[in-house]
């Protein structure tokens, strides 16, 4: 095989997700200079690239090609400038102080970052993987990085030292979507919001209302302490490595105004455990489904509940049911959802 010595006929870019299956390859020249054989050869010699690369991107922080990304810290790292764009476009927080109370989980090679900093200065990030930590510090040396878990986070002294209840944002690593989710909600009175991108699926948890099939244990938390919405769809395409699902924006408004109002007879613990023990067998009648429990704290359940099923209750009547085995309720009325 003649291998041509093209260079300057043809600029080739490819580059692979970490596991080497994702392959670009566009061309600039004319089909006849730019042969398949051509661009099997280029892809042949040319050594892998990190994620993020190419020649024109090297001087953008986040095109970074140093470091590959790692599954186990979630790393999917967003890439299209257009949903980086409507993304950063919907934190509008803490302005006449340059951003103080705003916190972004996970910045990794700051896609969202390198906007959101020039916004807003004073702006705090947190960021476990240490290569991210070091590329950050070099490419915006006046940011706040702290390095850390998030899931150690101490919200209540972040929101004290920054000045007020805090805007949390960021491309959450999915694999602890949930755990930062529940940290957020038993903090909300340190959180005024969060704009998160997540999975699609999880949203749509968080969202659901009653009778529905996503409707469970994160909606009625999520709803008893906040007013959340899903703000747009966000296609696997735009990430590095492409996941295999599609993402949302979310926004959650915590209400703890609200939470400390509903919740003021109930601990959260006590209300965890008849959540999470209805939603076990969801579909089963709440007289099978409670069973270990009425029968634990020696109640039992009213006739109009016995024939219900744990996805009929909206979250406000959960509250009901926990105060009523509990003891802390006579009785309990709880009215038939919509279907
Ligand atoms: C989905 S990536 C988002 C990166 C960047 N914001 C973007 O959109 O391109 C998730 C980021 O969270 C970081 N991360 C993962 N687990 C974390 C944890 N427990 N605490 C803090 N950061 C974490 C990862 O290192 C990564 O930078």
């Amino acid at each position: 095989m003649r291998i041509p010595s093209g260079r300057n006929h043809m600029a080739c870019l490819a580059f692979y997700n970490n596991a080497g299956l994702q392959l670009l390859l566009w061309s600039t020249a004319s089909s006849s200079l730019c042969s398949w054989k051509h661009r099997i050869w280029l892809m042949k010699k040319k050594k892998p690239m990190s994620l993020h690369t190419t020649a024109c991107q090297q001087d953008r922080p986040d095109r970074n090609r140093s470091l590959l990304s790692k599954q186990s810290l979630g790393q999917n790292f967003l890439y299209d400038d257009g949903y980086i764009q409507r993304i950063c476009n919907q934190v509008n927080f803490d302005v006449e102080n340059g951003g103080k109370r705003i916190v972004e989980v996970g910045p990794g090679l700051g896609a969202l970052t390198r906007i959101l900093h020039q916004r807003y200065p004073n702006m705090t990030t947190i960021e476990i993987d240490r290569r991210a930590v070091d590329h950050l510090h070099s490419h915006f040396p006046r940011l706040e990085v702290i390095h850390q878990d998030v899931l150690s986070t101490d919200w209540k002294a972040l929101a004290e030292s920054r000045g007020g209840p805090l805007a949390v944002v960021g491309n959450l690593p999915y694999n602890i979507t949930t755990p930062i989710l529940f940290a957020l909600i038993k903090n909300s009175c340190h959180i005024d919001h969060a704009i998160l991108t997540m999975q699609l699926e999880v949203a749509r948890r968080i969202t659901a209302k009653p009778r529905s099939k996503d409707f469970g244990v994160l909606s009625v938390f999520s709803q008893i302490h906040s007013k959340p919405s899903i703000l747009f769809p966000i296609p696997p395409s735009v990430f590095r490595p492409i996941p295999q699902v599609t993402s949302a924006l979310i926004r959650l408004d915590f209400q703890p105004q609200r939470s400390t109002e509903l919740l003021q007879h109930v601990t959260t613990e006590e209300l965890t455990q008849v959540v999470r023990t209805a939603f076990q067998q969801r579909r089963k009648r709440m007289s099978n489904s409670l069973k270990s429990l009425t029968t634990r704290l020696q109640k039992n359940l009213p006739e109009d509940i016995q024939n219900r099923r744990a996805e009929e209750l909206r979250p406000e009547d959960f509250i009901q049911l926990t105060e009523y085995l509990f003891g802390h309720r006579e009785n309990i009325y709880i009215p038939q959802t919509l279907k």
